[in-house]
């Protein structure tokens, strides 16, 4: 049955881009608006991304061409600010390898996202679009449509907000819910608080590759993380109060920090002043939370629109990917069994619900991982001090942490049911969702 089923992605970041190769690979049309005038804006950070995230791009055709521009994270330090280094794992995922077949990768930001738009074939590559930012949203019974600052104006079914943590879709959503309905129980506009900021920036790889380090110290620590050709430092500082307030820092405001960090070590003979460059730095609050509603009418959320958590443990784009897969089977599985190759209202809402039940689940852990990393690595008490002084630094507790508490997590990650492929990582635990090996009826 042929679909009359056309999702609008609002946003070409990296889950707006995992979201276009998901449906293109599932036969449903779509349209990427993205607001800025280039996908590939050099902004500095990187991405690390995990197995599931790996197998998921081995799916999409990506694998080969993305491993050529990452570099495996081998080794990982921990320093003092006095520059006394307390632990050194040497093959640091070598049980997370054995496990499951490869170790974390790390990725310039800016070149994955191309990677991405790159491995897209060219009639998908046409449906994504630049210069457009979203400034009107509607959904009804019949469809959705958006509106552009440009003037241009977009309709379909289904409004897939992927446009990041201050995200317009969830902003729509609220408004239209609240307007449906006054009473209806809602959160405020920005709904992650903050209590930590972070500062990062990219320059050329000045060592070994895939070495990360982290320099700890109360309320104030540092991350260094080196891949193919590009280094990363990330510089975190505890606010002065939690907010929610959205921050905006301009250049003085990142010189000024970078400043209180110069004399932070990022390894054994390099500090934070011999690599800093402004001209590829960012800075941000670092958001946490996981938003109580991800969809209204004919929209849904997928990777920080709907839950934001910190840096330091890499686990936001993975996350946002494991959505897409989530969402994607969920669309594709309703629109094979649609006689008009069509959903209405009420199937969306179900399969809406279903898909944030399944998600919130499995994102509470890793949520959970990410606010203990950012404050072991601050000292945040005196319980994080003695964790991360004194306990993370022995081996066996690393090894315990990947066979004991991530192993059975990322077993359970999901895959795309309708794209079959032969399993590119094998490991000694099992996936609990193989690669699907028959063709499944895959185009709607
Ligand atoms: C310093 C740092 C390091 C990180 N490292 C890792 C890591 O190692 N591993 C990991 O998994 N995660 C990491 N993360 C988190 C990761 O960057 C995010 O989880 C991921 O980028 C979320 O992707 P997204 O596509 O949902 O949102 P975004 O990356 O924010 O992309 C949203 C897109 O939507 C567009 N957009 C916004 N509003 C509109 C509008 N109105 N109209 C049209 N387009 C719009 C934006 O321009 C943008 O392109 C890191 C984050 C930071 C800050």
């Amino acid at each position: 049955m042929a679909s009359n089923f056309k999702v609008i992605i609002v946003g070409g970041g990296p889950v707006g881009l995992t979201a276009a190769h998901a449906l293109h690979q599932a036969g449903i049309d779509f349209v990427v608006l993205e607001r800025r005038e280039t996908l590939f804006n050099d902004e500095g950070a990187s991405l690390v991304v995990s197995p599931p995230t790996l197998r998921l791009m081995h799916q999409l055709g990506l694998l080969s061409s993305v491993r050529s521009i990452g570099a495996d994270i081998q080794r990982v330090k921990s320093f003092d600010l006095a520059g006394h280094r307390f632990a050194h794992h040497l093959g640091i995922f070598d049980a997370m390898k054995k496990n499951h077949g490869a170790a974390p990768m790390a990725f310039h930001r800016a070149e994955l996202v191309e990677a991405f738009h790159h491995g897209l074939p060219a009639d998908a590559k046409a449906k994504v679009l630049t210069g457009k930012k979203i400034v009107d949203m509607a959904s009804d019974d019949a469809g959705v449509r958006v509106t552009c600052a440009d003037g241009t104006a977009y309709s379909g079914s289904l409004i897939l907000g992927a446009d990041g943590v201050h995200s317009q879709t969830r902003r729509f959503m609220r408004r239209l819910a609240l307007a449906a309905d006054p009473t209806a129980d809602w959160e405020p506009e920005e709904p992650f608080p903050a209590e930590y900021r972070c500062m990062w920036c990219s320059f050329p790889r000045p060592g070994e590759a895939g070495l990360g380090t982290d320099t700890q110290h109360k309320d104030r620590s540092t991350m260094y993380l080196s891949g193919k050709d590009r280094a990363w430092i990330f510089l975190y500082e505890k606010l002065p109060e939690k907010t929610a307030q959205r921050a905006r820092y301009t250049g003085k405001d990142i010189e000024e920090y970078a400043a209180k960090f110069a004399d932070f070590p990022i390894d054994d003979k390099l500090y934070v002043r011999d690599v800093f460059d402004k001209s590829t730095a960012g800075m941000a609050n670092l958001e946490e939370g996981v938003a109580k509603h991800w969809s209204w009418g004919r929209m849904v959320l997928v990777g920080d629109a709907c839950h934001k958590v910190t840096p330091n443990a890499g686990r936001g784009y993975n996350n946002g990917a494991q959505d897409v897969v989530a969402l994607a089977n969920r669309l594709q599985g309703a629109l094979r069994s649609s006689a008009d190759g069509t959903l209405d209202n009420a199937t969306l809402a179900g399969l809406f619900d279903d898909y944030q039940r399944t998600r919130t689940e499995a994102m509470q852990s890793d949520a959970s991982i990410s606010a203990h990393v950012t404050r072991l690595h601050a000292w945040s008490n005196t319980l994080y001090y003695i964790f991360a002084r004194h306990i993370a630094p022995w081996g066996f507790v690393q090894r315990y942490i990947q066979n004991q508490l991530s192993a059975p997590q990322i077993a359970k990650s999901l895959i795309l049911d309708y794209v079959p492929a032969e399993e590119p990582l094998k490991g000694s635990v099992p996936w609990e969702h193989p690669m699907p090996s028959v063709p499944l009826s895959n185009k709607v």
